[in-house]
């Protein structure tokens, strides 16, 4: 079997290569460049240390290499989709969008196309029922990385492999000690894909600018401070609001007026919510309810969180809505939320959270 290794030089895909070799493969290793550098060179992400030490493991494990750039592509789907989104008041999710679009799309138009599978590091499994492949959790629940996948397509997921998903990430960190691997130390990415090595909000800044907008108390309309943009504040943000006795919790924007309403306290009623309205949803295998007029019984999770919450789902028109068992904090509309079975074991899929007046 033929195997392209997505290999970003951290430790996670670093183990992917030897789990491989160990199973008797010879993967192809697969650099992808997609610095955030453009044509001004603003923002600059060298990827230059990555790429050496996935050069290291290819030499070490005798195993082709290529780095290849999707540099343009990233920008003309995920950049614009990312920009567009917070323009229009919405929180994006840049990671579920690079796997979709980048990862495993142009990446598989491009080259992927070649083999007959593509390896990559994420945390998940992919399990088969009836002839049929479900993405499903990894053995570590807490470094579960499904939602960043719960947008990939049946052909995408047919395809993919997580040697590192039966794995957890003390183990995978043991395995690279043992091996020498010179990424066994470095410190794990947080998230926001090729975005997350960049200050967000210079980057915001850079596309859209400033404006001072208030910020308003939602019960009481008073006017507490001023802010610079509706785009650099989500709904459920606590942080980076300038207000003193706090906490401080963004509960809506006015997205036309340049207002952001925001609560005290915790534990506030208004931030939180139990049903969440879906537009969009993506099954990456099938939908297992068909057509239904009751509920199913999930789990789902509207961030990249370790809990799964349960709740039930029934479908209305076109959109799909979750009654959530526990009242959930900060439901962002733009964010997605991934469905599960009620067991926490198969990703179904998901859907864009909208808002909830439907
Ligand atoms: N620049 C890149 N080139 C090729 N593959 C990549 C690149 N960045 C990420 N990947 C692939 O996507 C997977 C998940 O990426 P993520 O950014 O979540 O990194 P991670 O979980 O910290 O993993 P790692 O430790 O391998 O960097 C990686 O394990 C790798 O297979």
């Amino acid at each position: 079997m033929n195997i392209a290794a997505l290999v970003s030089g951290g430790v996670d895909s670093s183990v992917v290569v030897h789990q491989l070799k160990e199973a008797g493969y010879d993967p192809t290793i697969f650099y992808i460049r997609i610095g955030m550098e453009d044509k001004d060179g603003y923002i600059d992400c060298p990827a230059e240390e990555d790429i050496e030490i996935t050069t290291y493991i290819a030499r070490k494990y005798g195993c082709k290499m290529e780095v290849v750039s999707l540099h343009e592509e990233y920008w003309e789907n995920v950049v614009s989709y990312t920009i567009d989104a917070v323009k229009r008041g919405l929180t994006p999710n840049p990671d579920m969008m690079c796997n979709k679009l980048i990862k495993f799309g142009c990446f598989e138009q491009k080259w992927g196309k070649e083999f007959d599978k593509t390896a990559t590091g994420h945390y998940a499994t992919t399990t088969e029922i009836d002839g049929k492949v479900y993405l499903s959790t990894a053995k570590d629940k807490f470094k579960d990385q499904t939602d960043f996948l719960a947008q990939v397509d049946y052909l995408q997921i047919s395809k993919l492999m997580f040697p590192i998903g039966n794995l957890l990430k003390s183990e995978v960190r043991d395995i690279a000690e043992k091996q020498g691997l010179p990424s066994a130390k470095r410190k794990d990415s947080q998230g926001i894909c090729f975005l997350g090595k960049i200050n967000y909000n210079d980057f915001i800044e850079r596309y859209l600018g400033k404006r001072t907008g208030k910020i308003i108390e939602l019960e009481t309309g008073k006017i507490l401070g001023k802010h610079n943009g509706y785009w650099f504040h989500t709904i459920g943000q606590r942080k980076g609001l300038g207000l003193s006795g706090g906490p401080w919790f963004v509960i809506k924007k006015d997205i036309r007026r340049n207002i952001i309403y925001v609560s005290n306290g915790y534990g506030v009623e208004t931030q939180f919510g139990k049903t969440i309205n879906l537009q969009g949803f993506n099954f990456i295998t099938e939908d297992p309810w068909g057509e239904f007029d009751d509920e199913r019984e999930i789990t789902f999770k509207i961030r990249h969180t370790p809990e799964f919450t349960h709740g039930r789902i029934r479908r209305i028109g076109d959109l799909y809505r979750i009654e959530s068992d526990e009242k959930i904090q900060g439901i962002a509309p733009g964010q997605f939320s991934v469905v599960y079975d009620k067991e926490s074991h198969l990703c179904l899929g998901s859907g864009m959270i909208i808002d909830d007046q439907v």
